[in-house]
């Protein structure tokens, strides 16, 4: 007794001691001039953008039948009470806008298993499904396997997990396809704290009159009734941690090419392109789901193949209903491609002030820096008008051979073929006073050109001109050289920086959104 009080005096004094350690730690880093790391400060924009992620999926396994006998002392040969495996859960890919591109994703995702059948014939419970979330713009492409759903919208709000699903018609149609003309009245459904009480009747054509009630109760095996609602909703991948690593260091020279990490090699990708079907199914709104693997049926238990003993099959023996075993879920290999859904794209070369423009008309806060390729990922910003609302995407720089993966690739071309209009944003100071930068014409007939280079028809969109950094000496004259050789479009002279210009370029591109039909072609382009 004495000793174990010893112990703990011990451990008291142990403790005390570690805290007063700490505490002396905590004040020097609170008061010392050290420099402290916050490893919490990287901010979302430097991240490596992931928009092209492999998945495997697989629905959970059904649970097996059970094979089991009830005896009792007046039943001999004893009945089969074995209940059936529960089904495996799905694998569903739900949208939503809380995630922005698939680096929460892990590679393979399994639906769970469903539950073994017992005796006294219980059913196993249903393995849980697998909701993965992606974002809004998810377009899906299958390399192997088959996805047997569509797209369907989730409004968790509005469904009753306790409804019945399926109308039950009581018209007088209905009621005449039965064959034996037998009358069916509406089931009565009433709503009890316990769960829903389920009465039928009928009367049938002989006159007889049937009833019948069910009680279907809230509490189940595998779960209590308060967390029933939202069961299905919940399941959210964790966050695979190599993908969050990386951050955008690989930057300055315009040539550098950044891969795009979706677990796969380029040579992977060329070999798969040749199988994959494209485009099977779009999640475009936020809540749209999709089952992509279903789980697996459960096996039978050995009650629902029993027969009757009688003198025929005496010769078998008791075990003869077999149960049978849970059958596998289907599979699917999937690509999985992010196309940003915006109203307006801002493109334009490395440097012209996309992201300080986007800045300036939206509450959006995205990186800018004077070096190029700052802008890793689509950023999004909605430019709010007192009747309209309108969602502006400023996508990362593109170069000259961008559509040959020069810069940061073509990842991100792809993101311009969601939006609806298109603003260039030229930077008229890139040429000025012996820069080697590219005159404003001449990057509007690149960005046209890599665009068409990507895909026929990209560029055939409304679209306006933005002509940035007219604060800089000299840009006014650029502009006006600018207003004579690019023709049959707007331009706007802004400086993103000191926001002006703003309020005019806001009431353009509301115009375009409208349905503006100005459109930007290479003949309406003149270079020397
Ligand atoms: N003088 C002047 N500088 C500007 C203006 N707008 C942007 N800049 C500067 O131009 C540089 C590039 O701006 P960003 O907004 O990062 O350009 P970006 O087009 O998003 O660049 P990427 O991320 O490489 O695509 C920064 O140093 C800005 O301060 C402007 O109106 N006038």
């Amino acid at each position: 007794m004495w000793l174990c009080r010893a112990r703990y005096l011990q451990y008291v004094e142990a403790f005390r001691k570690s805290s007063r350690l700490q505490w002396l730690l905590l004040s020097y880093s609170c008061y010392s001039d050290a420099p402290h790391k916050n490893l919490k400060s990287t901010p979302l924009q430097e991240r490596k953008m992931i928009d092209r992620f492999r998945l495997h999926v697989k629905g959970g396994v059904g649970g097996n039948g059970c094979s089991s006998f009830r005896r009792s002392r007046h039943d001999r040969h004893g009945r089969p009470d074995g209940g059936n495996g529960g089904r495996g859960g799905d694998v569903i890919l739900q949208c939503t806008a809380a995630v922005w591109d698939f680096s929460s994703l892990q590679h393979h995702i399994n639906g769970r298993k469903g539950g073994h059948g017992s005796s006294k014939n219980k059913i196993g419970s249903r393995g849980e499904d697998k909701v993965v979330t992606v974002p809004v713009g998810t377009v899906i492409h299958i390399v192997d396997g088959e996805i047997y759903s569509a797209v369907e919208k989730n409004t968790p709000g509005d469904s009753d997990p306790w409804e019945i699903p399926g109308e039950l018609t009581s018209d007088a149609s209905a009621s005449n396809q039965q064959p034996n003309s037998s009358s069916f009245n509406a089931p009565n459904v009433e709503k009890t704290e316990a769960g829903v009480d389920v009465s039928f009747s009928c009367t049938t054509s002989a006159g007889v009159k049937l009833s019948s009630q069910a009680s279907l109760i809230k509490s189940c095996s595998r779960c209590s009734s308060s967390d029933l609602q939202s069961r299905h909703l919940d399941k959210v991948s964790l966050p695979n941690d190599d993908d969050e690593t990386n951050y955008g260091n690989a930057l300055a020279a315009d040539g550098d090419k950044l891969g795009i990490d979706d677990g796969t090699s380029d040579k992977d990708w060329e070999d798969e392109e040749k199988e994959i079907q494209y485009n099977v199914a779009e999640l475009t709104e936020e809540g749209q789901q999709i089952i992509v693997a279903h789980g697996g049926e459960g096996g039978s238990g050995n009650v629902a193949s029993w027969k009757p003993f009688n003198k025929e099959n005496a010769s078998m023996d008791e075990d003869q209903p077999p149960s049978s075993a849970g059958l596998p879920g289907s599979e699917a290999v999937l690509v999985l491609e992010l196309k940003t859904i915006a109203d307006v794209g801002l493109v334009g070369m490395p440097n012209a002030g996309k992201s300080t423009l986007l800045g300036a008309i939206s509450r959006a806060k995205p990186a800018v820096s004077h070096y190029a390729f700052t802008t890793l990922r689509p950023n999004i910003g909605k430019l709010n008008y007192h009747d309209l609302s309108v969602t502006v995407a400023d996508i990362p720089g593109l170069i000259k051979g961008a559509h040959e993966n020069r810069g940061l690739g073509h990842a991100f071309l792809r993101h311009i073929e969601r939006t609806k209009v298109l603003a260039y944003v030229v930077d008229l100071a890139a040429a000025l006073d012996g820069r080697k930068g590219i005159t404003p014409w001449q990057q509007l007939k690149d960005l046209v050109l890599e665009l068409e280079c990507y895909q026929e028809g990209l560029s055939n969109r409304p679209s306006l001109v933005v002509a940035n950094k007219i604060d800089e000496v000299g840009a006014e004259s650029v502009y006006e050289e600018l207003q004579k050789r690019v023709q049959g479009i707007p331009i706007f002279p802004v400086c993103a920086i000191l926001e002006e210009g703003i309020i005019e370029l806001k009431a353009g591109l509301r115009q375009l959104v409208n349905g503006g039909e100005s459109i930007l072609s290479l003949d309406s382009i003149m270079i020397d």
